[in-house]
């Protein structure tokens, strides 16, 4: 397993902490008392519930939780997929809070990078296509050899011209990474990106976002079921109900196994 952590995060201390008083604009990603409610009256659920935190930039944090306790609401929320019902998110020094559709949707292309469990690649395009596709759809062409560069960065440059079908998971799940830094992005989340691939090749992922932290500065959030996954990360927190419910830094599986087991026993 890789592990170099940035250097300025001692083993045993934290990163900068997610308190909302901390914050500064070393802060990629900044979360004010969000809170997610879906549906209306008895049918309603609170997802979020008064949420604030902070992603240092050039950090690695996983999002780990019981089923249904607001992983993925969190993970939407600050990367500008769903709007809170209240507070605010700023992604990059931009608030995110009544920007309109069309601004969102450039903030979603232009600035962050997105990669889910599902790789979602066309089938029809090849691989490269694919990784070329976000700078496309905002009506521009790759510069030249950036796509090489994005496909070599994640160990595929040889696979240029062929289709996903052509590729096996962990591969598609590389092109779909190639795919998400071609716009240089500043944050990458990333929802179960290795749920669907098995241990090796999941390693082979993590290893690549790790890389991305550590050697390109960016700045990775992540949710994740697996232990093993989160000790790749700077610091793990832990949701309980829509609510942040403790956090880990410099984890390791064990230690990150061992306080979802204290959390689960605690909820019983
Ligand atoms: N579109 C929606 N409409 C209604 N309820 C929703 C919606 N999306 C999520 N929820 C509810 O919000 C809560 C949090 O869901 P979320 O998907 O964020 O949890 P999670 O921790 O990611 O779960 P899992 O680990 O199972 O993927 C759950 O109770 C879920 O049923």
């Amino acid at each position: 397993m890789r592990r170099c952590r940035p250097a300025r995060f001692r083993e045993g201390t934290a990163p900068p902490t997610g308190k909302w008083g901390q914050m500064t604009s070393d802060h990629a990603v900044r979360m004010r008392s969000v809170s997610r409610r879906y549906g209306l009256g008895d049918n309603a659920v609170t997802a979020l519930d008064d949420v604030s935190l902070a992603f240092a930039r050039g950090t690695f944090t996983a999002v780990m939780g019981p089923s249904g306790s607001g992983k993925s609401t969190l993970l939407q929320c600050a990367a500008g997929l769903d709007r809170p019902t209240s507070g605010s998110v700023v992604v990059g020094g931009t608030e995110l809070t009544g920007l309109s559709e069309r601004r969102l949707t450039l903030l979603r292309r232009e600035r962050v990078g997105f990669v889910f469990q599902a790789f979602n690649l066309l089938p029809s395009l090849t691989a490269a296509q694919n990784v070329a596709l976000p700078l496309r759809l905002s009506g521009r062409r790759p510069p030249r050899g950036r796509v090489r560069e994005v496909l070599d960065q994640v160990g595929l440059g040889d696979r240029a011209r062929h289709r996903p079908t052509e590729l096996s998971g962990g591969q598609q799940q590389r092109v779909a990474l190639a795919r998400a830094l071609i716009t240089r992005p500043e944050v990458l989340f990333a929802d179960e990106p290795t749920g669907a691939l098995d241990s090796r090749t999941g390693r082979e992922v993590l290893t690549l976002l790790r890389a991305m932290v550590d050697d390109s500065g960016r700045t990775v959030l992540m949710v994740t079921h697996d232990p093993v996954a989160a000790s790749y990360a700077d610091r793990v927190l832990f949701l309980v109900d829509g609510h942040v419910h403790g956090e880990l830094a410099t984890p390791t599986a064990d230690t990150v196994a061992t306080h979802l087991t204290h959390l689960e026993k605690a909820a019983s």
